[in-house]
């Protein structure tokens, strides 16, 4: 049984998290919020999972580098500079960052990368994505990572490709870009669609999250599988198993 400390213990993931080590197999070690120190729940915890917000992200890498403990990172709304601390605490714990913890949209990533790579560079990509009114970074963890799937598939950097936030007189859609779309509203828990757009047809492949327990359930997943790995970055996938 994994003691699991949770950063980010009063929001809804964190809630949702506690619900569901409260009838599983591993344990709660307690959890932080804003303003806590994360330092002593590391020493009591076999794995930290952090969904709090990005600003808090040193101190929690930090924390888990101290006590030499796994950590899992469902925060989204990373930058550069958070990848590279990331990176960086990755040379001595085990790490796990993902903009998602679904097995559904682990899956479709997957999928995604594929039809990526069959379907070639003529195919127009956009990814659209609808959450509730109070996510406030956009284009989602998610749709990141599925861009990043297509774009990887494509051998192109998504920096330099992507495309959102489109408004006014934007001229023709680059050639080869990989588009965003964010719709923001009442209390939908997570939808996304990638769209292949060629001549005179579309394949779109979509996730619905129903409710954020399917994040809560991997995320707890995730970390117990961290625990015992050796220091490196690690995402969804290698837990499902998948290339
Ligand atoms: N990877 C995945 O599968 C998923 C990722 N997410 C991501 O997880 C994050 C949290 O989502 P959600 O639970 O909906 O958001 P909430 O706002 O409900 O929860 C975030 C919690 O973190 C707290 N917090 C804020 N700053 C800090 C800090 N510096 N240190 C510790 N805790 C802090 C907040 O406190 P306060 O309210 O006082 O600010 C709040 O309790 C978001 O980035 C979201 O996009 C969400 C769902 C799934
Ligand atoms: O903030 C949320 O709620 C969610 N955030 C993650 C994201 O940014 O993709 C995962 C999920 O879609 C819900």
């Amino acid at each position: 049984m994994a003691r699991i400390g949770i950063i980010g213990s009063e929001g809804r993931m964190g809630q949702a998290i506690a619900q569901v080590l409260a009838s599983g197999e591993h344990e709660g070690s307690g959890g932080v919020d804003k303003g806590q120190s994360p330092v002593e729940l590391a020493k009591t915890s076999d794995v930290l999972v952090d969904f709090s917000a990005p600003v808090a992200l040193a101190e929690n890498l930090a924390a888990a580098q101290g006590a030499g403990i796994p950590m899992l990172i469902g925060t989204t709304g990373l930058g550069e500079r958070e990848h590279g601390a990331i990176d960086a605490a990755a040379q001595n714990i085990p790490v796990l960052q993902t903009g998602n913890t679904s097995l559904g949209v682990t899956l479709l990533a997957h999928l995604v990368h594929e039809a990526a790579a069959r379907l070639g560079p003529d195919w127009d990509i956009e990814v659209l994505e609808m959450h509730h009114r109070m996510k406030v970074d956009a284009p989602s963890g998610t749709a990141l990572l599925l861009g990043e799937a297509a774009a990887e598939a494509r051998g192109i950097e998504l920096a330099e490709n992507s495309e959102s936030g489109r408004d006014g007189h934007t001229g023709q859609r680059a050639e080869g870009a990989i588009g965003f779309a964010a719709l923001r509203g009442g209390t939908v828990a997570g939808e996304h669609s990638v769209i292949f757009a060629g001549e005179q047809e579309r394949l779109t492949l979509s996730h619905s999250a129903e409710n954020r327990m399917i994040f809560a359930r991997g995320a707890v997943k995730g970390a117990a599988w961290l625990i015992g790995k050796p220091p490196g970055r690690y995402s969804m996938k290698d837990v499902l198993g998948l290339d």
